[in-house]
């Protein structure tokens, strides 16, 4: 079964447009639950442009699913987190003023830092996970990192899949299969939506967990957030 984790940031975003509280963060979290996803993701940037670092802490007594954190391990990230105790962080190389994700990790280049964060977040008994191209040599460079799973970063993916390309999974599922193969747990992100995600999930074995949130709030506009998490859920099946 593949867990679905609602990425909260675009409720963040909307409400800072206006200053304020509407929409409530901490209440849409508490609702996309009670509608049936399996964990909430948030994804605070530096600039606190969504998710803003109060938001994380206030979150964690409502978030009684999985607490997923992601972002750039710089100092002040990894002292939130290690305050916060999520279920799991997911480690990605964002540029300070990078609009979105927009690249995993080289995990051959970056190995040494990675291990020490990972190691500081495992100590604490925090699960680990490095958001990853799928390009199978960076899976093999994120088993030596010690993490106990990656990302698989999906943009190209959806990208292709829009075009038609149903080839574009070919590096995922490979990615998939290495990652089982070295025991490291798989999730993936970025522009899943209610579109791609079936198909995804049939070609990516041992898939644990989608994190989705750009999407799935675009979708929700038209159709409805409780309809839309139950979709997904249905694909996810
Ligand atoms: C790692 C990843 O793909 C998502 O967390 C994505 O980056 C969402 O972040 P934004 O909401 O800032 O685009
Ligand atoms: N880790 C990916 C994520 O949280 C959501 O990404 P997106 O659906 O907003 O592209």
């Amino acid at each position: 079964m593949t867990k679905l984790s609602v990425n909260i940031n675009k409720i963040a975003t909307l409400r800072n447009s206006r200053g304020g509280n509407t929409p409530d963060l901490l209440k849409v979290a508490t609702d996309v639950q009670r509608f049936g996803a399996e964990g909430i993701t948030i994804h605070p940037r530096p600039d606190e442009r969504h998710i803003r670092y109060q938001d994380a802490y206030d979150l964690k007594p409502i978030v009684t699913t999985e607490y997923n954190i992601e972002g750039n391990p710089i100092p002040k990230f990894v002292d939130m987190v290690l305050a916060i105790q999520p279920t799991q962080v997911t480690l990605v190389p964002d540029a300070v003023d990078a609009v979105t994700s927009n690249a995993g990790w080289d995990t051959i280049k970056h190995v040494s830092f990675l291990k020490e964060v990972i190691q500081e977040f495992k100590r604490n008994d925090i699960r680990t996970s490095i958001f990853v191209d799928p390009d199978i040599a960076m899976v093999e460079g994120a088993k030596a990192t010690g993490a106990d799973r990656i990302e698989l970063y999906t943009e190209m993916f959806a990208e292709e899949f829009k075009k038609g390309n149903k080839e574009a999974v070919e590096p995922y599922t490979i990615c998939a299969e290495k990652a089982i193969e070295l025991g490291i747990g798989i999730n993936a992100g970025h522009d899943l939506s209610l579109d791609n995600i079936k198909f995804f999930k049939e070609n990516v074995p041992q898939l644990l967990e989608v994190s989705i949130g750009h999407a799935l709030i675009c979708e929700a506009l038209y159709l409805g957030i409780e309809n839309v998490i139950n979709m997904y859920l249905h694909r996810l099946k």
